[in-house]
């Protein structure tokens, strides 16, 4: 068993979630891609990461996730493609405490992803920028580039063109309805609403947005559906991502862990603080 205890060869850094304030589909891009508009609004709350440096040029990932093979996991796909893309020889030894759930459309893999490019390029000496660390996570996932520059942001194009938003702090309520939803499956079917007209940020700040997403989603998932209604007695409850997980703000901590602790049956779910810039950086003290 590898020993991951903290010397000055091991860096642990936060891999937090974000959720999607509102989601705007406007189009279909050549490539397949769809061209968005959304807010990612970073949380106090995710996954640890854990790298060590090693002596030879192995790269190792534990503990084995239960339903992603190792080989498959971002975290392993980042470390590949960052000592590809550096023509570094070095390796490493990965260890992921994996809390947030999987395919619940709060960017659990793609932060896991961002933060392994994040450390190693300290870990490894690598002094990459941001901007080429972020390029690289593109080619991983589309939620990466806003990990990579880990600041609550206004996003565009595919989810890369970033603008920073500070947004008031709220406490987040997020539910996981007992059900996966993918990604590719909600873009690639025939009844997604595409055609959302621009707007701008003023336009989000003002309110009365929502997540494109949301009805197609919740009519193939009946568990979303009973969510949404379910979580929106207690505050408005929308969508993030694709799902299949929602969410609804309270004032505060208290009040958010009071509905958390009635959820329904069969759903999971936890409490965390809206923030403007990723734990990621904050541990890495990256400015
Ligand atoms: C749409 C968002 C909003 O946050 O949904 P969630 O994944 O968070 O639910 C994300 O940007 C998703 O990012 P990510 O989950 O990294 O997507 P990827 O792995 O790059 O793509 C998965 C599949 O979704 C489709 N896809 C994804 C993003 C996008 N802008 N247009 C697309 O059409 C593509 O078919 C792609 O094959
Ligand atoms: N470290 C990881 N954590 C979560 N999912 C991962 C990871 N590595 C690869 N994946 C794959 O990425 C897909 C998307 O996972 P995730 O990022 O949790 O969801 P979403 O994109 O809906 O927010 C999953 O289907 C999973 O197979």
């Amino acid at each position: 068993m590898t020993d991951f205890s903290t010397s000055a060869d091991t860096l642990v850094v936060p891999c937090p979630a974000k959720i999607n304030l509102f989601l705007h589909i406007l189009g279909r891009l050549p490539n397949g891609y769809h061209q968005l508009q959304t807010v990612f609004q970073l949380l106090d709350y995710g996954d640890t990461l854990t790298v060590r440096q090693r002596q030879d040029s192995q790269l190792t990932l534990s503990p084995d996730l239960a339903d992603v093979d190792n080989k498959d996991n971002l975290v392993l796909r980042a470390a590949i493609a960052l000592r590809r893309f550096a023509g570094y020889q070095g390796g490493a030894d990965l260890y992921l405490e994996k809390r947030l759930p999987i395919g619940g459309g709060i960017g659990g893999g793609s932060s896991d992803a961002a933060s392994t490019l994040l450390a190693l390029n300290q870990l490894w000496q690598l002094n990459l920028s941001l901007d080429t660390l972020a390029s690289i996570g593109q080619q991983l996932g589309a939620d990466v580039p806003v990990f990579v520059h880990g600041a609550t942001a206004w996003a565009e194009g595919t989810g890369e063109k970033l603008t920073p938003l500070s947004i008031p702090s709220k406490w987040y309520l997020v539910l996981r309805p007992n059900c996966f939803v993918s990604t590719g499956e909600i873009f690639s079917h025939q009844q997604l609403t595409r055609q959302d007209a621009p707007i701008k940020i003023a336009a989000f700040l003002e309110g009365g947005t929502g997540n494109s997403c949301q009805p197609l989603v919740r009519k193939l998932y009946p568990e979303v559906d009973k969510a949404l209604i379910w979580l929106d007695k207690f505050s408005p409850a929308m969508l993030t991502g694709t799902g299949s997980c929602v969410f609804a703000s309270f004032d505060n901590e208290d009040a958010a862990r009071a509905v958390l602790a009635q959820r329904p049956e069969g759903t999971e779910g936890f409490v965390a603080r809206g923030v403007d810039l990723s734990p990621a950086h904050t541990a890495l003290g990256i400015a």
